[in-house]
């Protein structure tokens, strides 16, 4: 029997080659039911590589993703993922409430099991408003949003993000990231997000992982003990968050300078 204590997610030992590049080297860390997750490194290290074997989508030469205890073969009906290009998730010919009933109907469920879903998705991420709406129609935050209500109206018990914000605007990823934290709040959802943002990882994190190095491993786990409730003024001005993103810069840095290749002298 599971016991409480299981970690929703957990990555064992993961490694994952492409022919002789390696990338991804005994990876290995858990997401606690609740938990916001974020995974933070810099560009190439194998953060999208990292993402695909958690959700089943391209697995792992080595170790194993487990979901409440179960080892994953394929992609796990408990989890959903949220992509960077959102403008490639959405079907452009279709009004933002049939782009979020889509995935609905391999489920099998009533019609209007489904239409209760779509409206309380849509509602969950404050596009209530805008189901008649077609994609084009709408800013680059909000079809993100429609983005993110698709993966929740699945009612996932983990999402997974990758680089979800990098095509906004610094306003409107502002917003998203708060929508975020307040969509943990309410619901319960376990997030891993996959970010080059330091900033952003700790503000949202309840725990970063430090992803470093060729073939990248984890540097560190870093606890974040900033609490809930958190704003972007206040929080992002207390000391505690300026050391943890001073820390945690310092440990990117440290290892990328250990695999730097040398300079020839002059
Ligand atoms: N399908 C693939 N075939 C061959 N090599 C791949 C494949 N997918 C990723 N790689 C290689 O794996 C390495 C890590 O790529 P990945 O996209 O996971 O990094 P990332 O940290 O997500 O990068 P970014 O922050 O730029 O998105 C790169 O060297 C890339 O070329």
């Amino acid at each position: 029997m599971q016991s409480i204590s299981t970690p929703i997610l957990e990555a064992d030992g993961i490694g994952k080659s492409f022919g002789d590049n390696q990338v991804l080297s005994d990876v290995t860390f858990s997401v606690a039911k609740g938990q916001f997750v974020c995974i933070v490194g810099p560009s190439g290290t194998g953060k999208t590589t990292l993402l695909r074997a958690l959700s089943g989508l391209g697995p792992a030469n080595s170790g194993e993703v487990r979901v409440n205890g179960r080892v994953v073969v394929k992609p796990p009906a408990e989890l959903a993922v949220v992509f960077q290009d959102y403008s490639r998730s959405l079907m452009p010919w279709m009004k933002v409430g049939k782009n979020v009933e889509l995935p609905l109907r391999r489920l099998g469920l009533s019609r209007e099991e489904r239409r209760k879903r779509v409206e309380q998705a849509l509602s969950d991420v404050d596009l209530g408003l805008a189901e008649e709406l077609y994609p084009w129609q709408m800013s680059g935050g909000m079809q993100q949003r429609a983005a993110i209500a698709r993966s929740l109206a699945y009612r996932p018990e983990i999402l997974i993000m990758d680089e979800p914000f990098a095509s906004v605007d610094a306003q409107t990823r502002a917003d998203l990231e708060d929508l975020m934290l307040d969509i943990r709040d309410r619901l319960g959802v376990s997030i891993v997000l996959v970010t080059h943002d330091i900033e952003e990882a700790v503000y949202l994190g309840d725990k970063v992982i430090v992803l470093s190095g060729r073939p990248a491993s984890v540097a560190a786990s870093v606890e974040i003990p900033l609490g809930t409730g958190r704003d972007q003024i206040e929080t992002k001005s207390r000391p505690a968050y300026l050391e943890l993103r001073a820390e945690i810069h310092r440990m990117i840095m440290r290892k990328s300078d250990t695999v730097a290749p040398q300079r020839a002298p002059r």
